[in-house]
């Protein structure tokens, strides 16, 4: 028997097969990701089935990306002879709203109020929820639980949550949510395994095409950047992360309309609208215009400017971990935002920190430095296998 797990990201939905056996997840044995899913871009299929890497590239014009990774997807698993038999598909959900901070199994109402907080976060909830949609139809039957991005931050405390809104707005459950919670939940299980530090005041970013960070005690979130909803905090690849409101008031005022908003803020700023280049921080490294340089120098900046109040809310630092596609794969990086932080007495090691490689979880902060540096390569599929192991019992 085996557990399937579906993650749609805001640019990429990747995917996974988990045997299972007496109550424990085992190591996947086919795993892979969709990338480069931008309406009429080329689409980049990778996976590893049996210890063997394929590739695939295609174009889908006349489809939302999103969909049409799905469609593939559901091809593959039907073509691949072998699977074991998928007996639950479980589902990253970016936004469990007010209601859901435990995994459940899928039901058309609960569907129905997770499509209603679609606005919240508009880059996932849709692609995720027509994932479930998707999956419901491929494996009829087959129970299909949802795991939430926000659950992992429900111990942050209401001063946390609270935002300086009139009551009758903030009554309607406009407050600060926090997300990358099934990252997270994975991230500081990895870290009270490997560092003595790790139920002190912990500080994880994790920087993705999407990015955040979260300030943990005792493995529980206290704070986090990303609020109401997966635009606050960090600059990212296409969003803005935190923005002064007046500036939307200035745009309204100019005609900008909702949908051109949304698009603006959630699909056209961060790396890319700064840089006019490329959300991928890989391209942008290595492409000479200043403008590429001004846009990493500004997302160096904010990590530093929001990591400042995360530390605040912490009292001080004694562990630092990376993670997402940017904190598990970029070196300099890592020791950017380090140097940030060297008032701090963090010292990284750099050959450790140069050596890192994606699949360990590895301190890279020299012995004597007053605050551990870790990177932790997140596995968001494992997590959201395990949750449904622990919902499903079998
Ligand atoms: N070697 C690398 N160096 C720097 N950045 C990288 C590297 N590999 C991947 N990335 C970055 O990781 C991002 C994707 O992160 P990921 O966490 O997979 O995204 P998602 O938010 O879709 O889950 C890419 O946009 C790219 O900028
Ligand atoms: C919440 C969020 O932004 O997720 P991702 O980084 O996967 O896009
Ligand atoms: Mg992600």
């Amino acid at each position: 028997m085996a557990i399937l797990t579906v993650n749609a990201g805001s640019s990429s939905l990747k995917f996974s097969i988990y045997p299972t056996q007496q109550g424990s997840v085992l190591p996947s044995i086919l795993s892979g990701s969709f990338e480069g899913l931008e309406p009429g871009g080329k689409t980049e299929l990778r996976y590893t089935y049996e210890g063997v890497q394929h590739a695939e590239y295609f174009e889908d014009v006349d489809q939302d990306p999103f969909i049409a990774a799905l469609m593939h997807l559901k091809e593959l698993l039907l073509e691949i002879k072998g699977l074991p038999p998928i007996r639950a598909v479980s589902h990253r959900i970016v936004h469990g709203g007010s209601e859901f901070f435990q995994p459940v199994v899928s039901t058309d109402a609960i569907l129905e109020k997770l499509w209603a907080m679609s606005a919240l976060a508009p880059l996932h909830q849709p692609h995720s929820l027509d994932g479930v949609k998707a999956f419901s139809q491929v494996f009829p039957g087959i129970p299909q639980v949802l795991c939430f991005d926000t659950a992992f931050h429900k111990t942050m405390s209401p001063l946390e949550t609270s935002l300086a809104l009139p009551k009758e707005i903030t009554d309607q459950g406009v407050r600060r949510y926090g997300f990358h919670g099934i990252s997270y939940q994975y991230i500081i299980g990895e870290l009270l395994e490997s560092s003595s530090r790790s139920r002190d005041r912990v500080l994880m970013a994790h920087l993705g095409n999407g990015a955040s960070l979260c300030a943990a005690i005792d493995g529980k979130s206290i704070a986090t950047t990303m609020g109401f909803s997966a635009l606050d905090g960090l600059m990212m690849g296409t969003r803005s992360g935190s923005l002064d409101a007046g500036v939307l008031m200035y745009l309204v005022e100019r005609g900008y309309t909702h949908d051109q908003l949304q698009d603006l803020l959630y699909r056209k700023s961060g790396l890319l609208g700064v840089s006019t280049i490329s959300a991928d921080m890989r391209k942008l490294k290595s492409d000479p215009n200043p403008l590429a340089k001004e846009a990493i120098e500004l997302f160096i900046y904010k990590i530093m400017r929001e990591g400042g109040a995360m530390i605040a809310c912490l009292g001080g630092l004694d562990l630092i971990s990376f993670s997402g596609g940017i904190g598990e794969h970029d070196p300099d990086l890592r020791s950017s935002v380090c140097k940030k932080f060297e008032w701090l007495g963090i010292e990284l090691d750099e050959a450790l920190n140069q050596a890192a490689t994606k699949e360990l979880t590895l301190k890279i902060s020299t012995p004597q430095s007053a605050v551990e540096v870790w990177v932790v390569p997140t596995d968001e599929g494992v997590m959201t296998a395990q949750e449904a192991l622990n919902l499903l019992h079998f």
